[in-house]
């Protein structure tokens, strides 16, 4: 039987959603148990109840919102350029359609953005398949490869001569609008069981956000020590991203689930259902 004195966590790895998570522990007691993973292990942990709570994929709260429950202003967004959603290919997009693309198996969102933006903004139904090779093998097999995280910031910076999109960039572009990648989501039944656990949860990673926010130096010194680049990278990489999923970014996403929903991918329409519309007295 599950214990509902803990609560287990789920932490997205990639740099991109440090400042939501980093040293978050200090701030808690060993209720919580936090478990570090690349977005689609979270994504099906979450589903099937291994995790109490997690960062997710935004399109893997897409497939299960119904179970689930939004943290208010927690995700990680961009309003343009994210740079660690990268395609590449061999020639550039808006000259050569890609026949065949081999897509980031770590990813949820991001593999199915390009496959709205391929279908209806490039007018190109590629073929696609899933591997977890390095950027080399995947191109040496189809025309175009997409990364995510860490590995996709990793290979721009090694592979110069090849065309890059980012993906983040491309969806401002057509949409104007932003894009969220990833949210913090909390299965329901924690919402109804452990309450009390999960607000403050909620109230530590606000407070954990904003105070990574204003001082990004620990987490700069770590993404160059284990990622590479310079300080001058990191500091314009975390500047490109938001972290608190204001109406923008929840706007860009409604449309993105929209899309989602009418290629198939989705198969309903998706309410943003937030901690605070589920509290009593509101
Ligand atoms: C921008 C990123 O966002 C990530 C992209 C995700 C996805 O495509 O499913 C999930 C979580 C985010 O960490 C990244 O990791 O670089």
């Amino acid at each position: 039987m599950k214990d509902i004195s803990k609560m287990r966590m789920g932490q997205i790895i990639y740099a991109n959603s440090w400042p939501l998570f980093y040293q978050l522990e200090r701030s808690l007691p060993s209720t919580y148990e936090m478990i570090r993973d690349i977005p689609v292990s979270l994504n099906r942990m979450l589903a099937s109840g291994e995790l109490d709570v997690s960062g997710i994929s935004s399109f893997s709260y897409g497939q299960y919102a119904d179970d689930y429950i939004l943290l208010p202003e927690l995700s990680v967004g961009s309003v343009g350029e994210v740079n660690s959603i990268l395609l590449f290919s061999k020639e550039p997009l808006e000259k050569v359609r890609p026949r065949t693309v081999s897509l980031s198996s770590s990813s949820a969102t991001s593999v199915n953005l390009l496959k709205i933006m391929m279908q209806l903004r490039y007018d190109c139904l590629p073929e696609y398949d899933v591997s977890s090779q390095s950027l080399e093998q995947m191109l040496s097999q189809s025309d175009a490869a997409l990364l995510i995280g860490d590995p996709a910031i990793v290979a721009a910076r090694k592979y110069k001569q090849l065309h890059i999109v980012d993906l983040g960039a491309a969806w401002h572009e057509w949409t104007g609008l932003g894009m969220t990648y990833a949210v913090v989501a909390a299965r329901k039944q924690a919402y109804l069981q452990q309450k009390p656990l999960l607000e403050q949860l909620h109230e530590a990673l606000l407070i954990n956000k904003t105070r990574n926010s204003k001082d990004l130096s620990a987490i700069i010194n770590d993404a160059c020590l284990q990622l590479g680049g310079d300080r001058a990278y990191w500091t314009r990489y975390f500047s490109c991203l938001q972290f608190d999923f204001n109406e923008q970014l929840q706007e860009g996403l409604a449309l993105y689930y929209r899309y989602a929903q009418q290629l198939g991918f989705l198969s309903s329409a998706v309410p943003l259902t937030f901690l605070n519309d589920k509290l009593p007295n509101r």
